[in-house]
């Protein structure tokens, strides 16, 4: 029997979308007001979704508890209260959309969810705006 076990999160962080190869102009074109040189933040909402084999002798998919321990260790105390694009490093060269930090967080999660389990994420950079993303297991 598989079943999905999420677990919510959030951390408030800034960022600019900014490609360094472009002039000003064509990254104002492109990315608007989300390019202002002086950053700009927001309350991301984290879903973090493991789907996998109910253990019949546990209960769980998954332990939540040791999910949201991880959370806080590879994911919160990464990103919350920081400036994505100077304070981590894997925003260094790569720009910090919603769509790129989803795919980090799985990245960063993936190691340590047992490979029999699907890991999905889904990110909200404001209330309106939400990716998801479920990579090759
Ligand atoms: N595909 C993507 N498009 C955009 C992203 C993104 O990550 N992926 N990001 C942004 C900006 O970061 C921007 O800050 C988003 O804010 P905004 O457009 O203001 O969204 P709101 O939901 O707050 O605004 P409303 O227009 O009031 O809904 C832009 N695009
Ligand atoms: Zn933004």
């Amino acid at each position: 029997m598989r079943l999905t076990v999420s677990r919510k999160a959030h951390f408030n962080a800034a960022h600019r979308l900014h490609r360094k190869e472009w002039s000003d102009e064509k990254n104002q074109l492109i990315f608007g007001k989300c390019n202002n040189p002086n950053f700009h933040g927001h309350n991301y909402e984290l879903i973090v979704q493991v789907t996998g084999e109910l253990d019949q002798e546990t209960g769980f998919v998954m332990d939540l508890k040791e999910l949201s321990d991880l959370i806080k260790s590879e994911v919160e105390e990464r990103f919350d209260h920081k400036n994505l694009n100077l304070d981590v490093p894997e925003f260094f060269e790569l720009i910090p959309t919603a769509e790129n930090i989803a795919v980090v967080i799985w990245q960063l999660l993936r190691p340590f969810i047992p490979s029999d389990k699907e890991l999905e994420i889904i990110l909200y950079e404001t209330a309106r705006n939400f990716v998801s993303f479920k990579g090759e297991n």
